[in-house]
């Protein structure tokens, strides 16, 4: 017979509002940072509690920038760690009492001479909560459309994160492309995560085509939240996000959607619409074990020893 036990259903203990902001960057960094402050401060203002800003928010989206605008997150052998981007977060993050998905950066670590595409996540009272380095590097090619390959500057990060928001529950963070991979979403939902977190800069010809579809993907496979938040499109740059930032909530639906330009969108997360969905569609109790296995069983690894850690 079947196999049907249950995998712990997420908790979110009450509800949240999130903002996602579709930040215009350009390549002045400094003031990208004040810009993204001066939105932060926006978001915070319509009542937001989780703030979450695009991929690269710091710099233009590019292998070529990456090694120009990377910031050392880890001290390195002969001094202390630059990082003017994890200063600014913090500080967006303490002076709004908000948490702060920081978006991603370009990440140097000295110790190993690698580039990595990175979040940082802050709490409420400015301090490190989590580091995540995205896991699938963005490389592909569709002759005649777009050919990127983050691997030939960028190394992946090795684990997943998950993110305890004590007064909420658990979020997942993970950057763009990782929203292919199923596996990590549904690893996050059965670790209790209540919502996806990804910002993301797709572009014109994967974006219609596969954003919203794969923000819903995920969300119907794990029953789930998932929030994907993109740079505001400028044709003027060299490389063209699609924008659209979305939330989709566990049902599927899209809850609120940005259009192609700067634009902070807001939702709000309710524990009521995840149990809805759960009891509605019992997919939680009618999993069959004894078919196939549970991905979220076996090792996964949440620790990399490799990380920033928060500054003392
Ligand atoms: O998966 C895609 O089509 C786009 C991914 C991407 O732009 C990224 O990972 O930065």
């Amino acid at each position: 017979m079947s196999s049907t036990s249950r995998v712990p259903s997420p908790v979110l203990k009450k509800s949240l509002t999130m903002a996602l902001i579709q930040l215009a960057s350009g390549s002045d960094k400094p003031k990208n940072l004040s810009h993204a402050a001066e939105k932060v401060r926006e978001a915070a203002g319509t009542g937001a509690k989780l703030v979450v800003l695009p991929e690269c928010f710091n710099s233009p989206y590019g292998t070529n920038y990456f090694p120009e605008y990377a910031e050392t997150l880890l001290p390195s052998a002969d001094g202390e760690a630059s990082a003017p981007s994890y200063d600014a977060l913090s500080a967006m993050a303490r002076d709004n009492k908000v948490y702060l998905v920081g978006g991603s950066i370009p990440e140097y670590n000295p110790g190993t001479k690698k580039y990595h595409n990175t979040s940082l996540v802050f709490s409420p009272e400015g301090g490190l909560l989590a580091t995540h380095r995205k896991v699938h590097l963005f490389d592909i090619d569709i002759p005649g459309k777009i050919t990127f390959r983050e691997s030939d500057v960028l190394t992946a990060g090795n684990q997943l994160t998950l993110v305890d928001l004590p007064e909420y529950g658990k979020i997942a963070v993970a950057i763009c492309y990782d929203v292919r991979f199923p596996e990590l979403a549904t690893i996050a939902a059965r670790k209790g995560a209540f919502a996806l977190i990804y910002p993301g800069a797709f572009n014109l010809t994967t974006g219609p085509l596969h954003w919203q579809l794969l923000a819903q993907a995920r969300a119907v496979d794990n029953q789930i939240y998932v929030a994907m938040c993109s740079p505001a499109r400028d044709m003027s740059a060299s490389y063209h996000a699609y924008g659209h930032s979305l939330v989709v909530d566990p049902m599927a639906k899209v809850v609120s959607e940005a259009a192609e330009g700067e634009e902070i969108i807001t939702s709000e997360l309710s524990s009521d619409k995840l149990e809805e969905t759960r009891r509605n569609i019992p997919l939680n109790t009618q999993r069959r074990w004894d078919v196939y296995p549970d991905v979220s069983k076996g090792k996964v690894q949440f620790d990399d020893p490799d990380l920033p850690k928060p500054k003392e």
